[in-house]
């Protein structure tokens, strides 16, 4: 199976979901500390990705995890005051970062709206693709990887009902950046319109990405994704990693999937 085939798992409701997901994020998290000293992860905003965070924060995922040698960055995040609740970054705070014993040198954050850049989502951006440059080292071993991208080992995305990930959405030139790792996005469709971004050739860079979708709001966006929608069309369709592909997805949200896509329940 090539790296970019979309592997897909079908779980009972979203808080089963959110459990195996987590579960299976530990595990990955460990395996990536045991052969490479440390791991690291790139978080989502939006309901799943939250709901994961939660999960991860509950004995027994939180105590297999050496937090000390995680890195912890970010798909995208809105783009507002430090602490709004509406930000990605407050949101996992929240439910796990402000739980466990994370290195905060190794907590990534995009900036907010009133931090050092001001409103200049531009600049914002710009220094986040200066952060993950200055974390990329190339691993020969690894094949192909972006030079100014670490490999991240996981890389997590919500789908949104309209198939955006990250602050991608359909149609949005953010979506067509080839050069860039980060951008500024303006005017997106859900609010706040100014938000900071990964591009796809950043995501594409992670060695696996996980796509995560639950709930029935989301079955025509998985469906569309899944089953040939084009890539300016449907974000979703767009992304993959390295090694590996996983949508994880709860039954309602599998619903519209075709008979032979949709796997027997996890
Ligand atoms: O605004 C955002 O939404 C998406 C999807 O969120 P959901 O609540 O519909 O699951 C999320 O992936 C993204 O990080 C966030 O900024």
């Amino acid at each position: 199976m090539s790296p970019g085939t979309p592997q897909i798992l079908v779980h009972q409701s979203k808080d089963e979901l959110a459990e195996a997901a987590a579960a299976r994020l530990g595990a990955r998290v460990a395996e990536a500390q045991e052969a490479r000293g440390s791991a690291s992860v790139v978080l989502t905003g939006g309901r799943n990705g939250n709901a994961l965070l939660a999960a991860l924060a509950a004995p027994p995922v939180r105590d297999a995890i050496d937090w000390s040698r995680l890195d912890v960055w970010w798909g995208d995040e809105r783009f507002l005051p430090e602490g709004d609740a509406e930000r990605n970054h407050t949101q996992a705070r929240e439910a796990l970062l402000d739980t466990v014993p994370l290195d905060p040198a190794r907590v990534h954050a995009m900036a907010p709206s009133d931090g050092p850049y001001g409103a200049d989502v531009e600049a914002a951006a710009e220094a986040y693709a200066t952060e993950l440059a200055s974390a990329a080292r190339l691993d020969p071993a690894e094949g192909p990887a972006h030079p100014l991208v670490p490999a991240f080992d996981v890389l997590l995305l919500g789908v949104g009902p309209d198939t955006h990930v990250a602050s991608l959405f359909p149609e949005h030139p953010a979506l067509q950046e080839t050069e860039r790792t980060v951008v500024g996005v303006h005017g997106a469709p859900k609010p706040p319109p100014t938000r900071i971004s990964l591009t796809l050739p950043a995501i594409r860079a992670a060695r696996e990405v996980w796509l995560l979708a639950a709930g029935e709001d989301k079955a025509s966006a998985v469906a569309l994704a899944l089953t040939g929608g084009g890539e300016l069309q449907a974000p979703a369709a767009a992304v993959h990693g390295r090694s590996r592909t996983l949508w994880l997805l709860d039954r309602a949200a599998a619903a519209q999937l075709p008979e032979d896509l949709h796997p027997p329940l996890s």
